[in-house]
């Protein structure tokens, strides 16, 4: 069946729809990772956002339920240049359409998505619509006018609490949208890990006596969530913390520090990073379009992004608070930042 992708800007390409074939808005953005799309369309920081993959063909290894970073796909729509239909892996258990299928979600191919990324990187990040033949222009306006994102975190969440038992370092994950493979990177490290819902009150997460508070990554504006920061206040100076991502974000905001909107984001598996305290630069996994502008009192810089010198890690001076804006726990390649890890349990 024909589909359409609308940019808020007017902007028309005109596809192939794949999937659950109903209309979805979102924002509209950018991945550069060659691999891993099983990952991106499950990570639950992409909630609210329609994501296009530059590299041209995917879908060719297809969809292993191992892989998958929470239990759905998170995506509003997903877009691409080719959609592989033979894919070929001995962990392959469906290809990408009858997943897309199952889980309620539209894609778009056969457009030309080098074009559709080149505006997104030179205009910014912008809303955008995938429609079925039928619908009008001013329903589409009118759904492009009616979006907005500021639930996520609210929607991804648990709403119950989860135990993962372990002989180690007890860990209280704050799930904002939490990765699987960050739960497997403390598990790996036998953490005993009790993962609460976003807006559990801190009275019930110091309740377990964590050794570690951990603040997830998540989607969304971090400046949406005004409930969760002062949560969060409530938990500096009694415990160590340490975050990822939205997590990240959320602790520069608790700390007094500020957030800003990067004008395309940084979404894919290549980013490199200086460590300073290392003194050693890694290629990184990312994805977030929001990032810390303004570093709080009492932080001092412990990462910084080689292609833009934003910030993507801190540390307190005085107290064991230290967070990063990447995903150590993704392997786009080689697991070199899971080491990430150990320096947040060397918190303790
Ligand atoms: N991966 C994340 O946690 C993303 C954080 C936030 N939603 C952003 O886009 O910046």
């Amino acid at each position: 069946m024909k589909g359409k992708l609308i940019l808020q800007d007017g902007t028309i390409f005109e596809g192939k729809a794949f999937g659950y074939l109903n209309d979805s808005v979102g924002e509209v953005v950018f991945n550069t990772s060659m691999t891993g799309y099983g990952e991106v369309l499950t990570d639950p920081s992409y909630y609210g956002q329609i994501v296009t993959m530059t590299y041209p063909l995917v879908g060719n290894y297809g969809i292993n339920l191992e892989d998958v970073e929470s239990k759905g796909v998170h995506v509003k729509g997903f877009i691409v240049r080719e959609k592989s239909d033979m894919p070929n892996n001995f962990r392959c258990e469906m290809d990408l359409d009858t997943y897309l299928k199952q889980n309620k979600v539209i894609g778009l191919e056969g457009i030309d998505t080098r074009a559709l990324t080149k505006i997104l990187r030179n205009n910014g990040t912008m809303k955008g619509i995938i429609t079925l033949e039928g619908t009008s222009l001013e329903q589409v306006q009118a759904k492009l006018d009616a979006f907005s994102n500021t639930q996520a975190v609210k929607t991804v969440t648990r709403k119950e609490v989860e135990h993962i038992a372990g002989r180690g370092t007890k860990v209280a994950v704050m799930d904002f949208g939490v990765k699987e493979n960050i739960l497997r990177s403390f598990a790996n490290r036998g953490c005993d890990i009790t993962v609460f819902p976003a807006t559990t009150k801190p009275e019930d997460v110091l309740g377990i006596n964590p050794d570690l508070i951990f603040l997830s990554n998540g989607p969304g504006d971090p400046e949406d969530l005004e409930d969760v920061i002062e949560n969060i206040k409530e938990l500096i100076g009694k415990k160590p913390i340490a975050g990822i991502c939205l997590g990240h974000q959320l602790l520069a905001l608790t700390l007094g520090g500020k957030t800003g909107k990067l004008k395309f984001g940084h979404r894919g598996g290549n980013h490199p990073v200086k460590d300073l305290e290392e003194n050693k630069v890694f290629i990184t996994s990312q994805n977030h379009g929001y990032y810390v502008c303004e570093l709080p009192q009492d932080m001092e810089v412990t990462h910084i992004n080689l292609n833009d010198n934003t910030v993507e890690g801190m540390r307190h001076t005085k107290l064991p608070i230290y967070s990063v804006q990447y995903h150590p726990e993704a392997c786009p390649g080689p697991k070199d930042n899971d080491y990430i890890f150990d320096k947040f349990l060397a918190l303790v």
